[in-house]
């Protein structure tokens, strides 16, 4: 009887980790409203629980076990492969990682402004980017992530060239010309919280950070999606913008980013 009841409660265990870790995910994926609530709710939640730890913790033990320390693309690969085949989490990602990428190629920009730091993952990814001589500014306004993210970016090779500043984007960035000497910025990723895009936006317009020719690239304009902020860059005449279809980070739902050149 034991042994009858054993086999069921390990066939049962063994059904709902198939289920848990293939058939959810693989059905989820092409939904954006249930794969944010399985990935993003349901599952941090279940394994902060199990594990007695945060996501962002996990995903630097990915990188601390993982990646090669001063090589910022093993830093990356090694959050992709955290994020695809364990634990869903919301960098920017591999498939937009390269239109990120080739965005900050093309602008090659001495002044960057990362909107949402999180865990460094984009961070490192423009960083590496850059001239040695350009300047990155991140803002995060969770400490826990900015703990995180300082380990990833240092892990990385990258903490000379980036500045990380906790706090919120709206009292950060009237800030920037005084307190932390920026003329205007080159480049600005956006990918903080959705509703901010567009204050935000008005707010650094407001502020003199834009001259012309500074880029705005703004991520998960789709999925969650920023309307109002889409709404206006594409008919702002102050703005030339453009859109790039992708998917949502580690996913199969449509997602993209905008790039939006400032006219002036
Ligand atoms: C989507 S995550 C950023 C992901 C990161 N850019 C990447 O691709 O690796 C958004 C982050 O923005 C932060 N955030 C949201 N609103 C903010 C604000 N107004 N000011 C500063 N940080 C903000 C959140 O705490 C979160 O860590
Ligand atoms: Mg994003």
């Amino acid at each position: 009887m034991w042994l009858t009841l054993l086999y069921s409660c390990s066939g049962g265990a063994a059904l709902l980790y198939i289920l848990y870790r293939w058939v959810i995910p693989s059905i989820v994926q092409y939904h954006a409203g249930l794969a944010l609530m399985w990935h993003d709710v349901i599952v941090e939640r279940l394994l902060d629980v199990l594990t007695r730890s945060t996501r962002p913790q996990r995903l630097l033990a990915a990188v601390q076990k993982n990646a090669t320390r001063g090589d910022p693309r093993s830093v990356v690969k090694a959050i992709d492969e955290f994020c695809r085949y364990t634990e869903w989490a919301m960098n920017v990602g591999d498939e937009k990682g390269c239109i990120l990428d080739s965005v900050v190629s093309e602008v090659n920009p001495a002044t960057v402004l990362e909107l949402g730091t999180y865990c460094g993952y984009s961070t490192v990814r423009i960083a590496t980017l850059l001239p040695p001589d350009a300047k990155l500014i991140t803002l995060e306004f969770n400490p826990d992530f900015a703990v995180i993210a300082r380990q990833v970016i240092a892990w990385a090779g990258q903490e000379e060239k980036v500045h990380l500043v906790e706090g919120s984007s709206g009292d950060l960035i009237p800030k920037m010309k005084e307190q932390f000497g920026v003329k205007s910025f080159d480049l600005v990723f956006l990918d903080h919280w959705k509703d901010r895009y567009l204050p935000d936006a008005k707010l650094m317009e407001e502020c003199g950070l834009l001259g012309k020719g500074s880029v705005l690239l703004a991520d998960n304009v789709i999925c969650p999606g920023s309307p109002d902020y889409l709404d206006y860059v594409r008919n702002s005449p102050k703005y030339r913008s453009q859109y790039f279809k992708s998917h949502l980070e580690y996913t199969k739902v449509e997602d993209g980013l905008e790039k939006s050149v400032f006219l002036g």
